[in-house]
């Protein structure tokens, strides 16, 4: 590389030092020649761009080649803006004789095309990256030095240096730390609201998680702050650069707990250049709604209990009606009778024939009118009709409104709306449906939560019902075949006119031929629609993901895994959450339980064990309540310490107490943020005592779930015990969210756990 190997590379450098000063100013020098390349790289796709966008007509290859490379110049500049802050924030230097003996690396990777393509910064997902995050003094992997930039825009502001030498002290030995001074400073970063990338401080536990490979389910059970969603996100990231041709064609679906967290987590993925990832809540998975109805906690762990595929099941069946004991029709002033027998008949043969319920209709309406054929003709006299006038009486009753509107009342053509709203809305339906599947009492829930907005929990339900119900979409195939039909011959005129034009050279006629007969090029026309994957994605139920992440994946109840399970039947899975923070009534207790059904045994655990988030003074608190609870976890080890001790106050008049408690934190944190956690049935007057604003949230424990904050104050935790079966879960969310201070604000009994802190 250009850079010659540094003398001091066996020794840190002094902070304050002329070596040092004279140092920063060489990495200086390098890193602007990094930015006036990816300058130069900028204006030079935007001019491709703006030529390809100038560029009309021509033949279809051409056209094909077009779009093609529009997407490609617009991806890439969107991926040169998004990697200004942060372009370059390490370098490797190797032993001395290896093939490289500096290398840079950043959020992408630059070449220099005139000389040999020679890497100048090597993008942090490539494999001659990895050593940045693994190697460590026991294992250096041919690497000398570690060195950590820090920047300020273009400004490189200095360096930290680990020399990986096991004769040097390195303090994250014990955590087996890489880059500890870079780590602690990223950690007690004031926090923003929103998250982060970790892409120059990735640790090794982490770093393997990352980079799994893309196959199979993958597990990963980590405490509160172990960095498991900036794993799961830069997980993402990895895989679309490493597998990109197949991803880029299924997307990317990443799954999060709420709105709020979605849009915390929000800016990771564009700021590490990757922008085709589709994030969504289990609400937003039925396109054309988005599920934010609330409701009580009771009735959504109803609606989530795997049972409910059967009840969901019996309510289609429900809907194909017998008559009891006969249906008349009047038809050409004659009565046509409907009978039992032949209808049990026909919903027989329509149930057998494993169809969803608008599509088996076919068959027993088929059936039907073929039994009323035959009553009519022998009306009429079947001696005297032929053939002809046999279809046609058969041609009249299908067309008729009596007909119709018999065949509604006994098997109607149903939509997964529908269907759950009458189901929820009438007791009889719900009771017909659910008698033998649900007490009384369950069923009692489900009826009284039912309101017009639709919720969560509901989500998983309309796409069971989807699937039971299937579209009767013949009109629109026909249609689609229409259209397709159009298109292919315009598409063979096109190509013809091509062939005949003699200005066009043989060549150029061969070339276009050969490579694009008309089907394909009618396909195109097709595809040329400029959204991408996750766009698509995000406006088609049925559309199967390339892989799928899930985060908090704890509280996904039984039916929300099926959903999320038919939209990755390739089971490209990866999982992440903490089976202690389970809040939801029907969420996971164990791993094994929630992924047995759909992978067996098949699928593999990771442990995050080091806690970035919360310093030790607080952890030891939260592992007093973790230790109360009924799993099998150790408490993670945390990397850092305040040395500010987590407090407790009583209060009896909470609404004058806490804004005075408020602007405390928000001195102490000086420009960081504070929360305020509080008992559901507190939100509305906690809110108006505090006031929320940027810098100050008043949150329930489970919109807060996956947050963090610098200065936390708990209100009333013996209430967020007490409100539900995993209250003691909500509390040790609840500890865990602050990465500088807690406070806890008393106003009821004393929780045992938190005697300590008086
Ligand atoms: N390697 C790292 N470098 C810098 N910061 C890190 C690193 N790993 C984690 N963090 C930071 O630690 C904090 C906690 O991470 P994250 O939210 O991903 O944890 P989590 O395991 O998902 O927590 P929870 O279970 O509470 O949702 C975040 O601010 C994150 O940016």
């Amino acid at each position: 590389m250009s850079v010659s190997p540094d003398r001091e590379a066996d020794r840190a450098l002094e902070d304050g030092t002329p070596e040092h000063a004279a140092e920063l100013a060489r990495e200086q020098a390098y890193v602007s020649t990094l930015y006036a390349k990816l300058d130069t790289e900028r204006v030079e796709a935007q001019r491709r761009l703006d030529t390809t966008l100038r560029q009309t007509g021509g033949t279809p290859q051409a056209r094909t080649e077009r779009d093609v490379a529009t997407t490609l110049y617009s991806d890439r500049l969107a991926q040169l803006g998004s990697v200004e802050q942060g372009l370059c924030f390490g370098r490797l230097d190797f032993v001395p004789d290896s093939v490289e003996e500096t290398t840079y690396i950043g959020r992408l990777g630059l070449f220099e095309e005139d000389d040999d393509y020679r890497p100048l910064l090597v993008d942090w997902r490539a494999p001659v990256a990895r050593p940045f995050y693994l190697a460590t003094a026991a294992s250096p992997d041919g690497v000398r030095r570690r060195r950590h930039l820090r920047s300020l825009s273009r400004k490189v502001t200095g360096f930290d240096d680990e020399i990986l030498d096991l004769r040097a002290a390195d303090q994250g030995q014990d955590l087996g730390l890489a880059g500890e001074a870079a780590l602690l400073a990223a950690l007690e970063r004031r926090r923003t609201g929103e998250m982060a990338d970790i892409v120059a401080t990735i640790q090794a536990e982490q770093d393997r998680i990352i980079r799994a490979p893309l196959g199979g389910v993958m597990v990963v059970q980590g405490a509160p702050g172990t960095g498991k969603t900036a794993v799961a996100l830069h997980r993402a990231a990895y895989l679309l650069y490493t597998h990109r041709q197949q991803l880029t064609t299924r997307g990317v679906l990443v799954v999060g707990p709420n709105s709020t967290f979605l849009r915390y987590i929000g800016q990771v993925l564009p700021s590490l250049g990757e922008t085709g990832v589709l994030l969504a809540t289990i609400g937003q998975l039925y396109p054309g709604l988005d599920a934010e109805g609330v409701e009580r906690p009771e009735a959504a762990e109803v609606k989530g209990r795997l049972v409910m595929k059967d009840v969901l099941a019996a309510a289609v069946r429900d809907r194909q009606r017998v008559p009891e004991p006969v249906l008349e029709i009047e038809h050409e002033r004659e009565i046509l009778k409907l009978d039992r027998k032949t209808c049990v008949e026909a919903r027989t043969r329509a149930r057998r024939s494993r169809r969803p319920h608008n599509l088996a209709r076919r068959l027993f309406v088929s059936d039907v009118l073929d039994a009323l054929t035959r009553q009519a003709a022998r009306k009429l006299g079947e001696d005297l009709l032929d053939a002809q006038d046999v279809q046609d009486i058969r041609a009249e009753l299908a067309a008729s409104k009596a007909v119709a509107a018999a065949m509604t009342e006994l098997w109607p053509k149903l939509t997964p709306e529908g269907l759950l709203d009458d189901l929820f809305a009438e007791r009889e339906h719900l009771d017909r449906a659910a008698g033998k599947l649900l007490s009384e009492a369950d069923r009692a829930l489900l009826e009284s939560g039912h309101d017009a907005k639709w919720t969560p929990a509901d989500v998983p339900l309309l796409d069971e019902l989807a699937e039971l119900l299937g579209e009767d979409d013949s009109e629109e195939r026909a249609e689609r075949r229409r259209r397709e039909r159009v298109e292919r011959a315009y598409a063979e005129g096109v190509l013809h006119v091509l062939e005949q034009d003699e200005e066009i050279q043989d060549e150029e006629v061969l070339r276009v031929s050969d490579v694009l007969d008309a089907e394909l090029f009618a396909e195109r026309q097709q595809e040329r629609s400029e959204l991408t994957a996750a766009q698509r994605a995000a406006q088609d139920r049925t559309w199967t993901f390339g892989h799928v992440i899930v985060d908090e994946a704890q509280e996904l109840s039984a039916m929300d895994w099926r959903l999320l399970m038919r939209r990755s039947p390739n089971r490209s899975m990866t999982l992440v959450g903490d089976v202690a923070q389970t809040g939801t009534a029907g969420g996971a207790r164990t791993w094994d339980e929630v992924l047995s059904p759909y992978v067996d045994d098949r699928w593999r655990l990771e442990q995050l064990t080091v806690n970035y988030r919360t310093p030790a003074e607080i952890m030891a608190v939260a592992a007093r309540v973790l230790a109360e609870l009924d799993v099998d976890l150790a408490a993670p080890a945390s990397v850092r310490e305040t040395g500010v001790p987590p407090w407790s106050v009583r209060s009896t008049d909470l609404e004058a107490d806490l804004p005075g408690l408020v602007a405390q934190e928000l001195s102490a944190v000086d420009g960081g943020t504070v929360a305020v956690l509080t008992p559901a049935a507190r939100l509305a007057a906690v809110e108006a005592a505090v006031s929320p604003g940027e810098r100050v949230s008043v949150l329930t424990v489970e919109r807060a779930k996956g947050l963090e904050f610098d200065a936390v104050l708990l209100v009333a935790p013996d209430e967020i015990v007490a409100a539900s079966p995993r209250g003691l879960n909500d509390l040790y969310v609840a500890l865990t969210r602050a990465t500088q201070r807690l406070g806890v604000v008393r106003t009821g009994e004393d929780v045992p756990a938190l005697a300590e802190l008086g």
